[in-house]
C-alpha cells in the first residue's frame, strides 16, 4: 500500500509528470482520493470539486444519452472486475458540445473491495475521424448501388440479379416464387423508326408502364437491352398470372403518337412458377422462363407463356 501511495503521490503531485501525461491526453483518476486527484480529464475540474459526495460514475452524465447505456455496460464490467481494459467510443460533452471520444485505458490498481482505484486512460477526439469514416461508408454504399443499378432506367441491373438473387430465392421446397422474363417486341424496328435516342425513350416509357403493375415486393431488373426480369417472391401462381396480364395490358396502352404516328408497343413474357428446392437455383428458373419467352415470341408475340416448375 505504501508503495502504491508513493506512486500515486508522484503521479498526481509531480507537475512535470502530470503535464507530460496531459500532453498525450492521458488522464488519471484516483478513486482512493475520492476523485479529488485528477489529471487531464475532459470533465472540468470545478465539476469534480462541486461534488458534495464523490460519485465514480458521474462522468457518464457527460456521455450523450444515446451512447450512455452501452458505455455504462462497458464500464460496469470494469467495475465488476470482469475486465481491466476499457475500450469505447462515445459522444462526450466538451465545452458545451458533444464530441466523439475514443477512450482506451486500464485499471492500474483496485482497492481491497475489488473496485477500480486508479484508472489510467487516453482520450482521443475522433469527431473528424468519425465524420470522414461515415462519409466513406456513405460513398461506398453509393458506389455499391451504382454498380447494381441501371443508371438510365433507374432499376436494378443484371449484376444486381447475380449478387442479390440468393436473398430472394429460398429453395426450401415450400416458399413459392415466380420469375418472369419480359422482352419488348420488335424493338430493333422501333429503333429504326424512332432512332436509337427514340428507342431509349421507349425503354423509359415501358418501365414506367410496367411499374404501374408492381407491388413494393416485386423486383424488376434490366437484364440487358430490351430484356427485363421480374421476380415475384412468395407469389401464388394466380398472382403471377394476373401480374403478367396487367403488364401486357399496361404496355399495350403506351401511346407513341407524340413521337410518331401508327406505332405501337407490345411485350412478350415467359413465366415460371414453382416451389424451388435445393439444389435448384435462380438461374434454372431464369432459363426456364427464357424458354417460355422464346415460345411466346414463336407463337406471335404480345402474349405470355407460362410453365409450372416442380
Ligand atoms: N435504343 C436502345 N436500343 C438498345 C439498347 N440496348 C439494346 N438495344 C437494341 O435493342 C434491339 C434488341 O433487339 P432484339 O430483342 O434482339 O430483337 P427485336 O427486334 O426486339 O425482336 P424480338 O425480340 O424477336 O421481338 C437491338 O437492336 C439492340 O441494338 C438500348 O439501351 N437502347
Amino acid at each position: 500500500m505504501a508503495r502504491k501511495q508513493k506512486i500515486l503521490d508522484v503521479l498526481f503531485n509531480d507537475p512535470s509528470i502530470s503535464a507530460a501525461l496531459a500532453r498525450v491526453n492521458v488522464f488519471a483518476i484516483n478513486h482512493y482520493s475520492g476523485g479529488r486527484d485528477v489529471i487531464s480529464s475532459l470533465i472540468p475540474e470545478e465539476d469534480f470539486a462541486a461534488q458534495t459526495s464523490y460519485d465514480p460514475l458521474m462522468w457518464l452524465e457527460y456521455v450523450h444519452p444515446d451512447d450512455r447505456e452501452l458505455t455504462r455496460q462497458a464500464w460496469d464490467s470494469i467495475v465488476q472486475g470482469e475486465s481491466d481494459v476499457f475500450d469505447g467510443e462515445y459522444r462526450f460533452l466538451v465545452d458545451g458540445e458533444y464530441r466523439w471520444i475514443a477512450n482506451k485505458g486500464t485499471v492500474v490498481t483496485r482497492s481491497e473491495d475489488g473496485l477500480p482505484a486508479l484508472y489510467l486512460g487516453a482520450d482521443r477526439d475522433i469527431t473528424e475521424e468519425r465524420r470522414l469514416r461515415d462519409l466513406l461508408e456513405e460513398e461506398k454504399e453509393r458506389l455499391a448501388q451504382l454498380v447494381i443499378k441501371d443508371d438510365f432506367l433507374n432499376i436494378p441491373n443484371r449484376r444486381y440479379l447475380e449478387t442479390k438473387q440468393p436473398q430472394f430465392f429460398i429453395a426450401d421446397g415450400r416458399t413459392p416464387i415466380a420469375v418472369l422474363v419480359l422482352d419488348i417486341d420488335n424493338f430493333k424496328q422501333l429503333n429504326t423508326d424512332l432512332t436509337h435516342h427514340g428507342g431509349d425513350e421507349v425503354l423509359q416509357i415501358f418501365v414506367r408502364h410496367v411499374s404501374t403493375c408492381l407491388a413494393s415486393t416485386d423486383i424488376l431488373a434490366r437484364y440487358g437491352g430490351d430484356e427485363f426480369v421480374l421476380i415475384l417472391p412468395n407469389a401464388s401462381q394466380e398472382y403471377a398470372q394476373a401480374k403478367a396480364q396487367c403488364i401486357l395490358d399496361a404496355v399495350s396502352q403506351i401511346d407513341l403518337s407524340a413521337m410518331r404516328d401508327n406505332l405501337s408497343v407490345s411485350v412478350s413474357i415467359g413465366l415460371v412458377h414453382g416451389l424451388p428446392a435445393a439444389p435448384q437455383d435462380f438461374w434454372s428458373y431464369f432459363e426456364a422462363a427464357d424458354s417460355q419467352l422464346l415460345l411466346a415470341k414463336q407463337l406471335g408475340k404480345a402474349q405470355m407463356q407460362s410453365k409450372l416448375l416442380p
